[in-house]
């Protein structure tokens, strides 16, 4: 029986989760996991809820069904067929680590998504990407044809279908358009624990500072460098007798923990944009198998 998952995000208002949960039940689907936050802060809520037509009712049935039910509320909600893979395109420079993680997440079928292709202003990877039989699209980047090189990138993008844009240590900087056009669907690692040490060179920018803890963060990409909303984070430990180029090495699997497990919230729709912020649900325990980090 398939199962589906519904967003929904709205003004906090008292009755919504009745609402919402009536509505399904009123359809015959069974809730089979719930996540909801009300932002005190902002006064918006935020759901995501599993759901199985039981009684088999259609989707289109229940959709319309909700869109009669959301209507008071102004919700903004989307339905998603769970097994449905997200279409992703990945984006790579001159290091590999994180894209080389995420191809073998993908090809050992912990990452559930459909990689419609590469896109890198380097050939360093053509020959892996190729390998996994995966599109690669070589796109120079100059400081004098960054525009042009974007708008081919752009064509790559639509034409592939991709739904996300994953910036795997992708070091040119995106323009504002692009930023605007493809909002709250690029992810990318910044390789430091934001706010920490934006921009290029974070990890000369750390030693220099005498840090003694190096991270990694994915974020949503904006036309702000490096400010965009805050998917995941984590840290390793370094010590006073560690150079800048030990935490590139160590910083290496961080950053593909981090970007790996913000593309698996994104994908899995436990991400949600709440302004400059985020709001990730955990993968619950009675999440579907696949939604499971593997
Ligand atoms: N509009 C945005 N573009 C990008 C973002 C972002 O948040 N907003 N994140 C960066 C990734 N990044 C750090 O994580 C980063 C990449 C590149 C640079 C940079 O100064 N690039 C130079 C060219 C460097 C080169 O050619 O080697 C440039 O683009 O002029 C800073 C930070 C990805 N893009």
């Amino acid at each position: 029986m398939t199962a589906y998952v519904l967003t929904v995000q709205c003004k906090s208002t008292r009755g919504v989760v009745a609402a919402i949960s009536g509505c399904l039940a009123g359809q015959g689907c069974n809730i089979t996991d719930s996540a909801q936050f009300d932002d005190q802060e902002t006064g918006r809520f935020f759901m995501r809820v599993s759901f199985v037509p039981e009684t088999g009712t259609p989707i289109e049935t229940i959709e319309s069904a909700f869109a009669e039910a959301a209507a008071p509320f102004n919700m903004r909600f989307s339905f998603f067929d769970a097994a449905e893979k997200v279409k992703v395109m990945i984006m790579v420079s001159r290091f590999g680590h994180c894209l080389n993680d995420l191809l073998y997440r993908w090809r050992i079928g912990g990452l559930p998504v459909d990689i419609v292709g590469v896109i890198s202003n380097h050939l360093d990877y053509q020959k892996v990407v190729v390998n996994h039989d995966i599109p690669f699209h070589y796109i120079k980047v100059t400081k004098d044809n960054k525009a042009e090189a974007e708008a081919k990138q752009m064509e790559v993008i639509r034409e592939s279908g991709a739904e996300l844009v994953v910036l795997a240590r992708y070091m040119q900087i995106l323009s504002d358009r692009m930023c605007q056009e493809m909002s709250g669907r690029i992810i990318n690692i910044h390789h430091s624990f934001l706010p920490s040490f934006k921009g290029a060179n974070p990890y000369k920018q750390a030693y220099e500072r005498g840090v003694k803890l190096i991270g990694a963060t994915a974020h949503y990409v904006t036309a702000d460098l490096d400010e965009g909303p805050i998917i995941e984070q984590d840290i390793v430990r370094v010590t006073h007798a560690q150079s800048a180029s030990d935490y590139v090495s160590l910083g290496r699997d961080v950053e593909s923990q981090v970007l790996a497990r913000a593309v698996h919230a994104h994908i899995h729709h436990r991400s949600f944009v709440n302004g400059s912020k985020t709001v990730v649900f955990p993968a619950s325990p009675n999440s579907f198998a696949s939604e499971r980090m593997g």
